[in-house]
Order: C-alpha cells, then sequence, then structure tokens
C-alpha cells in the first residue's frame, strides 16, 4: 500500500498542511518539537485510530480550534481510499471512508496499516506488562479487525464486573451489622454468575486470539533476532496467559476459564476486583535462557525491539497481502551502523517509510539520494534544500 497524499487541519501544531508523497521513502527533518512526531501520530491515528501519546481528542485539534480533521488518499492492490478522521473538541469522532461516512469504526480500521518505530518501543521490553499487551492487541487489530470490538466488549464486562464484585465486598461489610444486606448479596451473586459466563466467553476469544498471533510472530522474530545478533543469541517469545489451557479451541479454553474463576473466587470476593482474564496476561521475551527484561544489555534489547518491529512487518504483509507503511520516529540515528543496515536491507524499498530526524548525517548517502526529504519548522511542511 502507498500513502500518495496527507492533508492535516488544524491537527496539533499544523493549521493547514498538504503533503505530498513521491518517493518510497520520505525522511522529515527538523528540530525538537516543530511537528515531526505529531505527522508521524496523524499516520497512526489512521491505522489504528489510536495515539499512543494522547488518550482525548481535544489535545489532538490544534489549541484554540473546535475541530480538526486528518484527511489521506491511499492506493491498495484493490484501488485508491480515500480517508478521512474528524476530530472533535467536544469529544465525538466521524470517520469517512471515499466520502462516505462510517457508523462503525471496524470498517475504517484495516485500510491503513502500519508499524511504528519508536524509542519509546523500548518499553515493550522493560516496561510492565500492560505494554507488552498493548502492543499485541495492537498488531491484533491490524491484522484482524474485529479483534477491536472483541477486546471493547470484553474491556466493558471486565468493568462491569468489577463494580459489582465491589459492590459485592461493600455490602458483606455492612452485612455484618445489618441482616437486610444479605438478601441484596444473594441477588448480586446471581447476577455475578451472569458476568463469569461473558467473561469467558468473550476473554477465551482474546485468548485464543493472542496466542495465535504469536504462534505466528514468534519464528519471524527469532529469525531477525538472530540475524541482527550476528547468530548469537536466541530469542525465545514466551504466551504465559492468565488461563492456561491444554487446547486452543474455544470450548476448552472457557472451561479453564470457568474453573479457575472457581478457584479464585473468595480471593476476588476479598480484592472487589477481576483477577481471572487476559487482562492479566504477559508475554515473556527471552534472550539465550534469560530474561530480557531484567538481564538484557540496551543493546540486546535494542536487537530484540528491532526484531520484533521487523517480524510485525512481515506478519502483516504475510496476511494482509500488501507491505504495511513503516514509520521510524527519531529511531535510525539511536541504531548502531550494523542495526541500521539490517533495517535499511530488510525495508529494501519493500515498504513506505516514514523517517523523523533531528539530523541527517547518520544517514547513508544512498540513501538520502533516494528519499523525499522534507523540513519541519513550527507545524509547516516544505521541500528541504537536501533533497
Ligand atoms: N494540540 C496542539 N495544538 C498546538 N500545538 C501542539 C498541539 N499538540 C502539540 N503541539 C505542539 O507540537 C510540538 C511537538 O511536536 P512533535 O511532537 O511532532 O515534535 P517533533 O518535531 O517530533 O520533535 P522531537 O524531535 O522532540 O520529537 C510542540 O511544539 C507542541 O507544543
Amino acid at each position: 500500500m502507498y500513502l500518495k497524499s496527507l492533508h492535516l487541519r488544524a491537527f496539533r501544531n499544523y493549521a493547514d498542511q498538504q503533503v505530498e508523497f513521491n518517493a518510497q521513502k520520505t525522511i522529515l527533518v527538523g528540530n525538537n518539537a516543530q511537528g515531526k512526531s505529531n505527522l508521524l501520530e496523524a499516520v497512526e491515528l489512521l491505522s489504528t485510530l489510536k495515539s499512543h501519546r494522547a488518550s482525548r481528542d481535544r489535545d489532538l485539534i490544534l489549541e484554540g480550534a473546535g475541530v480538526g480533521q486528518i484527511l489521506a488518499t491511499l492506493e491498495r492492490n484493490y484501488g485508491q481510499s480515500e480517508l478521512a478522521i474528524t476530530l472533535r473538541s467536544s469529544g465525538r469522532r466521524t470517520l469517512a471512508r471515499d466520502g462516505e461516512p462510517l457508523r462503525r469504526q471496524l470498517d475504517f480500521l484495516g485500510v491503513l496499516n502500519a508499524v511504528r518505530f519508536s524509542s519509546l518501543d523500548l518499553e515493550l521490553v522493560r516496561g510492565a506488562p500492560e505494554c507488552r499487551r498493548n502492543w499485541l492487541d495492537a498488531l491484533l487489530v491490524q491484522l484482524e479487525p474485529i479483534y477491536a470490538h472483541i477486546l471493547h466488549q470484553y474491556y466493558q464486562v471486565l468493568r462491569q464486573r468489577n463494580a459489582l464484585l465491589k459492590d459485592i465486598r461493600q455490602k458483606e461489610t455492612a452485612a455484618q451489622t445489618q441482616e437486610s444486606q444479605i438478601a441484596k448479596i444473594d441477588r448480586d451473586f446471581s447476577q455475578l454468575d451472569l458476568w463469569d459466563k461473558q467473561l469467558a466467553e468473550i476473554g477465551s476469544r482474546v485468548t485464543r486470539r493472542r496466542a495465535r498471533v504469536l504462534e505466528r510472530l514468534a519464528p519471524l522474530a527469532q529469525a531477525w533476532h538472530n540475524n541482527i545478533s550476528g547468530k548469537t543469541e536466541i530469542l525465545e517469545i514466551k504466551y504465559v496467559p492468565n488461563i492456561i489451557c491444554m487446547g486452543n479451541d474455544a470450548a476448552s479454553v472457557q472451561q479453564a476459564f470457568l474453573e479457575k474463576i472457581e478457584q479464585r473466587r473468595i480471593a476476588e470476593q476479598q480484592l472487589g476486583t477481576t483477577v481471572v482474564g487476559p487482562h492479566r496476561d504477559e508475554v515473556e521475551l527471552i534472550i539465550n535462557q534469560t530474561p530480557a527484561k531484567s538481564y538484557g544489555s540496551q543493546g540486546q534489547q535494542r536487537t530484540l525491539v528491532l526484531a520484533l518491529k521487523l517480524a510485525e512487518l512481515k506478519l502483516i504483509e504475510e496476511v494482509i497481502g500488501e507491505s504495511p507503511l513503516l514509520l521510524l520516529d527519531d529511531v535510525l540515528a539511536e541504531l548502531d551502523p550494523n542495526r541500521q543496515n539490517q533495517l535499511l536491507d530488510a525495508i529494501q524499498g519493500r515498504f513506505q517509510t516514514l523517517i523523523t530526524t533531528t539530523h541527517l548525517n547518520s544517514f547513508d548517502a544512498q540513501w538520502l539520494k533516494s528519499s523525499q526529504i522534507f523540513s519541519v519548522k513550527t507545524g509547516k511542511i516544505m521541500n528541504s534544500v537536501f533533497s
């Protein structure tokens, strides 16, 4: 797929900016805080409808404006697509594809696929399990947009179940002094049974999909890691689901889920929260039999993240049948020449790549020659004197 143009209206620090892409590689060069990452963020939004930096749409809209817009023209094997996201400070977003308003996010997701790689991605190795779950979920949404809906449903059920558990705990405390609370608790328990079933049903869909995607991703990442490390390191990626089950069929996972809920019932009631389910999954990253998180050197961790990102690119390409975009946010200059070359070799003109950087000196001359170079200054993009 190829992003032909992008039009940002009142988005972040861009008032009204049109960008036409005309090379396989685009380099955005500029000082800090000029708007380079903001442009990649717009592409990220087109791809996932989420930003890793903003939780509220209000922050994405140019300060002082009420409405912001991201418009894009994308070329895919099946033809051209026009994408539009309208952001409102009041919070309601609207989406359109080829001029038609879309009611479901699902119909927007999966049109533009992209893999983002930034220095923040080291958190994938170093950060809490949540970072790895989020990464895996974002990848799944790209491969299978319906997963966004499944995940949304799961967190909805989880929230309701947590509220009920909290309520039961409060009533139990009160029941020690008031008889009238006991009947209410009985009613809550029968409601809890219903939530258990829903949690197990939707939660097992999450667990099974995460297991499946890691099964496909792991060998790709292993091969890249082995290659980049000069065959000195062996990477292992292990999915550690909260619900452990021998089979991966829906019935077995659901059964294991319900059994675990039963085992942890007292703990859940005492804590007043759900302790069973994929919101407690972990993905272990192990290099030469040692957890990368605690023992990996910075260099090893960088190699690992690079291997994961290259594996993501390959997997999306395999599943979608088209090459996704690659967004490199200030990351190339941080890689040593060996890793830089590995990455550049892997891209080989196959993936449209948008790169942000504060300086061009670390780039290979050949690379610069074949790239389109823009300079970014206070929310304005100009053709660079280097191109
Ligand atoms: N909603 C907004 N309205 C106006 N300006 C904004 C908004 N959100 C962010 N900015 C501005 O955008 C700039 C940050 O841009 P960006 O994150 O793209 O930096 P960058 O060019 O990638 O730099 P760095 O190399 O530091 O990452 C800051 O000047 C910030 O004040």
